[in-house]
This record gives structure tokens, sequence and C-alpha cells, in this order.
């Protein structure tokens, strides 16, 4: 038996699909969340007769009618490969609008079961709306759910199974189009008929009142530095920052080495190989993994945040400014799903119709510091900026101004048609869950573990290699004369401009296309061979490199240069053309290369009252970007003119 969940986004399919497949899919507080369809078997717990029953879980629709790839998906999977019932999760809390696709997906020919979910929230708000009523003007079995806390769920399960059994032909396909109009009334009647207010709602709501504030034209966005702020500190200062300071102190700085050394010299192990372990494999990894603790916690709040429907004000504050340069509010969900991973960021903007649109969201996403930045952020702070907590969120600040300028940017050289209207849903506050936080967080761990034991690993070992070897594979002395100082070197003129100097920083930049955490990994490698302290010291190693003023910059370039190689691809399969991905990678190499100059020369030139190294450079880079930026204006507007579109 295959049950196919379907429904209104946000109406908590993806909760139901977890709470009865044991899964852990991505929920979120926010239209939009699925974009695949996923399916997987039925929990034990929920078996009927030890049957085998699967589940699929689909993106949410609005309507059946396709106006973006994922409601088709809903459309071709319910209609095509035909579940034998749908179990439709309609949000109790906007009844009206989940019963416009209900009465769709009655029309369809499958059995239907009506999972009336987020039962809790119709009590809180003093309503109630009559199963027997609902299901009696449906023709068909309401069960009244709370997916969050798993109440009447293995109810449903039954009642679905009984569905099945019925006669499909009773389930008449109606030939007769409805128009939506038409059908707009008659989902108004059976909401009137089945819905009691039972408290008085001219009080305002809670919501309400928050959102006053919250998202307010002007307050919207400080409040959100604050609150980013808030979330960092807590991070930093609270017990993940400690765990990660005593992980990158004494773990990972001096006892596992330490044993790890006695143990290997015990067994006479070959030098060149020892090294390999402990300053490659062990050094590039610990330095990563050192900062476990302080980004699970950073993640743990970051859920906190975004289940209890905060994130989607910050998407409202967002699409205000998100208008003016053409994008609209759906741009925003991808963005706010990039701050975890760039990859599903990417995936997730193929909620947007327009291609223009869609393709410039691609290209602005990756903008967002996603989790693997993070080791990056909290290295640079660390170091450069002990003490302070402004440096992460202000990265998030930047992050925002870098996209709203380049959306300008893009608007003006790429000649885009029509824009899209799009209404954000807010779902309404509540309290967030602890339970869901955690599962949240220990994924992310879970994901952050592997990579760092794989991808990451295997990238050290290569590190170690290249940076203790030389062309002819001997072994050297001398770091500045192995294969990694002259590719770094090959690569340094690139850097001048940004007064960057060493072929370290090269080196650590590449290896950062490969997983953004290596730019850590590498450095730890490169500069521990040379030095007894720990990395992330207060004005450590790194110092030699770097003012504060260009860490900064180099945090910038690490940013908003291209995303790692797995994120490109990412991005290649969305854009659907080679084209279209080659400009975006050298619009963002641009934005990345523009962005660390300003920041490192003319930053340096305020605060130190002094050009640094590459200034010239710099500023003819900043003036060669500049050209080429009016010759794309001037092409495009000429081609606008030729099209005969208005700007
Ligand atoms: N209060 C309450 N919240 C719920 C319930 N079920 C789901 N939610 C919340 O509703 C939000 C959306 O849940 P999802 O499961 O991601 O919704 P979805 O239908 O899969 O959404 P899309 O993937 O965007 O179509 C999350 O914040 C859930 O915690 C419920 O029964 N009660
Ligand atoms: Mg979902």
């Amino acid at each position: 038996m295959k049950i196919a969940l379907a429904g209104n986004p946000n109406s908590g399919k993806t909760t139901l699909f977890n709470a009865i497949t044991g899964k852990t899919e991505y929920v979120g507080n926010w239209a939009g969340v699925t974009v695949e369809k996923k399916e997987a078997r039925l929990k034990k717990k929920y078996e009927l007769n030890h049957e085998i029953i699967k589940v699929v879980d689909l993106p949410g629709a609005y309507s059946i009618a396709p106006f973006t790839s994922e409601e088709a998906i809903t459309r071709d999977f319910v209609v095509e490969a035909s579940p034998d019932v749908i179990i439709n999760i309609v949000d109790g809390a906007n009844l009206e609008r989940s019963l416009f696709f209900t009465t769709q997906l009655l029309e369809i020919g499958i059995p239907v079961v009506v999972a009336l979910n987020k039962g809790d929230v119709i009590d809180k708000r003093g309503e109630e709306i009559s199963v027997e009523k609902l299901s009696s003007q449906l023709g068909v079995p309401v069960v009244q759910t709370v997916a969050v806390t798993e109440k009447g769920l293995k109810n449903l399960i039954e009642i679905a199974a009984e569905a099945c059994k019925i006669n499909k032909l009773t389930y008449q396909l109606t030939t007769v189009e409805t128009s939506d109009t038409d059908r707009q009334k008659i989902v108004k009647e059976i909401a009137k008929h089945t819905f009691v207010q039972k408290r008085d709602a001219t009080t305002v709501r809670f919501s309400d009142k928050v959102d006053r504030i919250v998202a307010h034209k002007i307050w919207g966005l400080p409040i959100f530095f604050l609150v980013m702020w808030a979330v960092y500190s807590l991070a930093i200062e609270g017990p993940g920052g400690f765990l990660s300071g005593y992980f990158n102190d004494t773990l990972f700085g001096e006892v596992i080495p330490t044993v790890v050394t006695n143990f290997l010299d015990s067994i006479n192990v070959n030098p060149i190989l020892k090294d390999l372990i402990v300053e490659g494999a062990l050094g590039g990894v610990g330095a990563v993994v050192g900062f476990l603790p302080l980004i699970m916690v950073l993640f743990f709040l970051l859920a906190l945040m975004e289940d209890s429907g905060y994130m989607s004000r910050v998407a409202v504050i967002m699409d205000r400014y998100f208008k003016k340069i053409g994008l609209s509010g759906k741009s925003i969900i991808p963005m706010i799903v990039g701050s975890g991973c760039s990859i599903p960021g990417v995936m997730a903007t193929r909620t947007i119709e327009d291609m223009n649109e869609k393709r410039m969201t691609v290209i602005l996403t990756p903008f967002v510091p996603c989790g693997a930045k993070l080791p990056i952020i909290a290295l640079f702070s660390a170091v450069f900026f002990p003490g302070s907590s402004w440096v992460g969120p202000s990265v998030y600040i930047l992050a925002i101004g870098v996209i709203i300028i380049s959306g300008l940017i893009l608007k003006r050289i790429f000649v885009w048609e029509a824009e899209s209207s799009f209404i954000l849903e807010l779902p309404e506050y509540k309290l967030p869950s602890l339970k869901h936080a955690f599962i949240q967080m220990l994924d992310k761990a879970k994901g952050f573990v592997y990579k760092a034991t794989t991808i990451i690993l295997v990238m050290n070992t290569l590190v170690w290699f290249m940076q203790a070897y030389s062309w002819s594979l001997i072994p050297v002395e001398d770091q500045s004369m192995s294969i990694l100082a002259s590719i770094g070197t090959w690569i340094g003129p690139l850097l001048i401009p940004m007064g960057f100097v060493g072929w370290q920083l090269g080196a650590a930049a590449i290896t950062g296309f490969v997983a953004k955490e290596n730019v850590v990994s590498t450095f730890a490698i490169l500069l521990l061979a040379a030095s007894e302290d720990a990395l992330h010291m207060p004005g450590g190693v790194l110092t030699e490199f770097f003012t504060p003023v260009t860490a900064y910059a180099y945090l910038a370039f690490n940013l908003f240069t291209p995303p790692c190689f797995a994120a490109i691809g990412a991005m290649n399969s969305e854009m659907g053309s080679k084209k279209w991905l080659f400009k975006g990678l050298g619009f963002q190499f641009a934005v990345g290369f523009a962005v660390a100059t300003l920041i490192a020369q003319i930053g340096s030139l305020i605060i130190y009252g002094a050009p640094i190294t590459g200034f010239v450079p710099g500023m003819v880079l900043l003036a060669g970007l500049s050209i080429g930026l009016f010759i794309l204006i001037k092409k495009a507007d000429r081609k606008r003119t030729t099209l005969g579109l208005e700007d």
C-alpha cells in the first residue's frame, strides 16, 4: 500500500512524514521547505498487520494547476503514480485556503482522507472545527491530528487503510472543470459550516502584536542584527565556545597528538608517515572539528529561531528590500535555507517560476554564509578580534548588503523581463520545540563530522603531502620549496590587489573550493609545522600574514567568491545552462575580489591612515571592474532598447 501526503505548504506534511516513518527530513516553519518528493516505509509502531506501507512526502501546493515546478511534481505524482490513498494534510489554522486544494484532490479519483492538522493551534485560538460536519460536507473521512505530538496519527493510518479498500469507482473523476471562483465559493461555504468561533476574535492576536515590532519597516533590520548578535554571543560565550576552546587548546592541541605520537613512536612508524598522520590528518581535521561544539550551539539556536516563526519575519523584512531589486519574497527562502548549506539553498530556487529571477537567486544564494564557512569566521574572530561577538553577525549584515547591491547590478547588466508578485505567508509564532532543535543540531553535527572525516581528511592528507614534497617528489626541508608553495606562488599575484601576501593564503583559498572548512585546516597544516602555538590563539601565527583589516577582507574573499564545488554543481543543475553557470561564477569572482579589495585597501587607508601593499594594483582592479560593469550596463541598455523594453 502506498500513501501520499499532500497539502498546502507549511501544513505539516513533513512533520507528519517524519513522525510516522522515523525519518528526519527537513522541517521549517515557512512555506516551500520540501522541494523534492521523499519516500519511506512506515515505522513498525504504525504498521497494520505487518503490511509494508510506503509513505511519500510531497512538496506543498496551493493548487493542482501547476504554477511552479514543485506544484507540478505534486500533480504529476498524484495523478500518474496514483497512490492507493492520499492523506490530505489540512492546516486547521488556515482552513478555508487549505480546502481549495482539498476539493481539487477529491476530483482526481483516488481515495482521500483528510488530516485536520495543527489541532493544538485551533484550540489555543479558541476555535473549533467540526470534524463530523467537515467529513459529511467533503464526503471523506476527517481525522483531527497534531503532527508534532503524534496525536491522532495511529487513527489516521487505520482510517487511510480502510479508505483504500473502498471501490475506487465511487470516486468519480469529474471531467467538468470547476472554475476557480466557483470553487472558492464552495470552499467558503464548507468552511463557514464547519467553523466555530468560541472566543472573541477582536482582540489583537499575540502574533500581530509582536510583528508590529519585529517586522517593522525601520526597526526590523536592527532587531535582526541584535538577535543574531545575541545568538553569536551565546554561542561564543556559552558552553559551546568554552568546549571549543578546550577542544582546540587541549584535546586536539595537546592530548590527542601526544597520545598518537607516543603510540606511533612505540611501534616505530616511519617518521614521514608519523608526520602525515599527526600534522596532516589530525592537525587539519582537528582544527576544523575543534569548532564543532560552538557550531552545534549555533545551529541549535538558529533552529529555535526558525521554528519559532521568527525567520519568516526576517523574510518579510528582506522582502521590502528585495522588491526594489526585482526579486520577490520567493528568493528569500533559498537564502535562509542557504545559511545552513548552499546546496539545498540553491535547490530551493525551484519554487521560482520566473527563469530570470531564478538564475539571479542561484547566483546570489551562495553569498549567504553557510555552515562550512562558520569555522573560518570563528577562526578569524578568535585570532584577530578576541572577545568581540560582533564579527559573526556583521558578516550576515555584510552579506545582505552585498546581495542587495549585487542584485541591483545583475538587474542592470542582464535583461530581465517580468517581475513576479508573491505574497509571503506568515506562520503563527509558536514556542520553539527543544526536541526539534536538538534533532536538527545532531543532524548538522553528523554531517559536519562526516565531511571532516571524509572529504576534508582526504584533502588534508593531500595538502600535507604537497607541503612536504617538491615536484620531484623529494621531501623538502623548507616548505617554500614544496609543491603547494609553487602552486600558491603561482596564484599569489592574483591576491596582491587585496594586500594578501604569502603563497599560503593562495593555497588555503584554493583548497576552500573543495570544502570551505579546508581554509582552516590548510592553515593549520601549513602554519603549525612551523609554530608551536595553536592556530586559533588570539594574536597567533596568522597575524604574520594579516592585520585585522586584511583579515576581515580575507574572510570576505572566502565568503563572496564562488562556493565549494558541490554547490557549484547544484548551481549548474538549477541554472539549466553552462553559459549561465559561467556568467554566474564570473560574477561571483568579481564580487569576491571587489569586496575584499575595498575592505582591505580602503579600510586600511581609513583605519591605519596609510595605504598597504598592493594599493596600486587594488585600485587598478577596482577601476577595471568598474569599466567592465559600465560596458555591460551599456550593452544591456542597448539590448533593452532594441527589444523595446522599458526600464
Ligand atoms: N502547532 C503545531 N505545529 C505544527 C503541527 N504540525 C506541523 N507543525 C509545524 O508547522 C511547520 C511546518 O511543518 P512542515 O512539516 O515543514 O510543513 P510542510 O507541509 O512539510 O511544508 P512544505 O514542505 O513547505 O510544503 C513546522 O514549524 C512544524 O513544527 C501541529 O500539529 N501543531
Ligand atoms: Mg515539507
